[in-house]
């Protein structure tokens, strides 16, 4: 089964389709939509957040689900799918695979890496391993995750911090190790995403520049901002 998903999602585009509590598009209806018209581009998979979205997802389209649940804990920094708890609750929504953080900080709650993948390798669900370094992508796959995507790198204090997707990593990642690496984080442009397969990526998953408006308008406002508007125009009045 684990074989299917994956010769599946190779070399495809992996929409994610997610929007937190305070973005315009929240909410499980939206969520659904957006991953219908990604299905309907030819997207392979979907990336989404929380278990009614992932639920609604595997509900109104025939795509796998790399379902995720963010939670902020008190005691750590981590927020993708932390604990058992979330693993449990995205299993319940159906979840074909599920992405944790792979990341060697500290959980929440006495959770570790280790325990957190022998726990979902028992209750028989693929392990994507979100990384951001090469170190943190050769580990989790000595602890046996399914793939590791190159999701946090830029996001934890000790990684590279770039506004472009993070190729290097997907490359040497790619090179060293026999599970698939995934390219994920700051893709804007197809040709981010080609250039990321051709480095060496298993599969690209695209989010923001696909399914977060908010940010794709700002970036035009950001661009127009920056040049000076012909003069001369006389503004219309009545
Ligand atoms: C760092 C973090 O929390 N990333 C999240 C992980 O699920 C999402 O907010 C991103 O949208 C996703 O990784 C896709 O990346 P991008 O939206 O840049 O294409």
């Amino acid at each position: 089964m684990t074989q299917d998903l994956f010769s599946h999602l190779f070399g495809g585009l992996i929409v994610s389709c997610q929007a937190l509590e305070d973005e315009p598009l929240h909410g499980a209806d939206t969520m659904m939509k957006m991953a219908q018209a990604a299905e309907l581009a030819g997207a392979v998979g979907i990336r989404a957040n929380g278990a009614a979205d992932v639920k609604a997802i595997r509900a109104h389209t025939h795509l796998p689900v790399i379902g995720l649940i963010k939670r902020e804990y008190a005691d750590s920094e981590i927020y993708i799918t932390a604990t058992r708890r979330e693993v449990d609750e995205l299993i319940e929504a159906g979840a074909t695979m599920i992405a944790i953080d792979g990341t060697c900080r500290p959980r929440p709650q006495g959770e570790t890496l280790e325990g957190l993948v022998s726990y979902m390798k028992l209750r028989g669900v693929p392990v994507m391993a979100d990384i951001s370094t090469f170190e943190e992508a050769k580990y989790a796959e000595e602890i046996g995750v399914d793939c590791v995507s190159t999701t946090m790198s830029g996001y934890t204090s000790y990684s590279s911090q770039q506004e472009d997707p993070d190729i290097k990593l997907v490359k040497e990642a790619s090179e060293a190790l026999r599970i698939p690496v995934i390219a994920e984080g700051r893709i804007w442009h197809p040709d981010q995403a080609a250039g990321a397969l051709k480095a060496g990526a298993f599969a690209v998953v695209v989010g923001s520049a696909i399914t977060r408006p908010q940010l794709i308008a700002e970036r035009y406002v950001q661009a127009i901002r920056k040049v000076e508007p012909k003069h001369g125009y006389e503004i219309p009045h009545s």
